[in-house]
């Protein structure tokens, strides 16, 4: 820890809804209690319903917002979720690569409404440049297809996939997330250059799974900036996923954000949970 607090800074994509980006990844972090810092990469106009519009910042700007926190509060970890182009990919990597920061990329592409955060031509430079530096890469199904061109249609296949992100693509650690499996059970599996490890739990039956993924990774980093290990950190992440979905609070018209304290109501008496079910 290089503060008298641990840090996390996001590199991501805003939802002024709060459910999804950096909005969602500062809740997190402050849940977690890590000390969370924000660059903006992209201005997302979104909600529960769909992308409107998106705005782009210059990817000399975000150079620009990256050095203001290095030079001053230099993180413990970094996370990125979405990054449009390979300009900014490249200026991000540069980054971290020259500070040596313990790295958790999402590798947004595909909002859950079915809009596209990435432009398709900068899969390879993701490939390239920033995948060799993760600690952790966290892709959900559709992501891991992409990125492997291959499909995965079982949790044995999304192992294999998870295999092959650190072997072949040069992670040091990858989780493959199971939430757009087709079955009644939602499994993460991780590969860490060691082994392999299932993180299973029951399919929650709700449409309320907005944002799931960028606060999922969130804790992960918040969990490393805290010195645990990987294993321990995607642990972490599932349970508090798991509760978040579970006590997601309904709002917004479509695919509503998820619940970032509901793992403090655990183990609360039911009549106090009543409003979140
Ligand atoms: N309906 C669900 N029930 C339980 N867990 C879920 C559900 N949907 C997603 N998850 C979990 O949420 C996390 C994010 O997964 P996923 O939805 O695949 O990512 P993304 O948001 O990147 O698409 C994973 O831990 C996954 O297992
Ligand atoms: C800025 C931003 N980053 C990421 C997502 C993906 O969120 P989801 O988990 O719903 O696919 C999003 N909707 N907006």
């Amino acid at each position: 820890m290089k503060h008298s607090i641990p840090t996390v800074l996001t590199i991501a994509g805003t939802d002024p809804t709060g459910g999804a980006g950096i909005q969602a990844d500062l809740k997190t972090f402050q849940e977690r209690e890590v000390y969370g810092m924000s660059v903006v990469t992209s201005i997302v106009a979104q909600n529960t319903v769909g992308v409107q519009d998106v705005e782009h910042l210059p990817a000399d700007f975000i150079q620009k917002q990256i050095e203001s926190v290095l030079v001053d509060i230099s993180p413990d970890v970094i996370k990125t979720g979405m990054i449009a182009t390979s300009e900014m990919m490249v200026i991000i990597a540069e980054a971290i690569d020259k500070y040596s920061i313990p790295y958790v990329i999402d590798p947004v592409m595909v909002a859950k409404s079915g809009d596209h955060l990435m432009d398709v031509n900068s899969k390879q430079t993701m490939i390239d440049r920033l995948l060799p530096l993760a600690t952790v890469v966290t892709p959900n199904i559709p992501e891991a297809e992409v990125l492997l061109s291959e499909s995965i249609e079982s949790v044995a296949e999304a192992e294999d996939a998870a295999r092959r992100i650190v072997h072949e693509l040069g992670a040091n650690a990858a989780v493959v997330k199971g939430g757009h499996h087709v079955n009644d059970e939602a499994v993460d599996v991780l590969y860490d250059g060691a082994g392999i490890h299932r993180f299973p739990t029951a399919r929650i039956n709700t449409k309320h799974t907005h944002g799931t993924g960028c606060t999922y990774s969130a804790v992960i980093a918040a969990e490393l900036a805290k010195g645990n290990s990987v294993y321990d950190a995607v642990k972490t992440a599932k349970l508090f996923i798991t509760d978040a979905i579970r006590y997601s609070l309904k709002l917004g018209k479509g695919n509503g954000p998820t619940n970032h304290w509901g793992y403090r109501l655990q183990g609360l008496p039911k009549r106090n949970r009543r409003i979140f079910q």
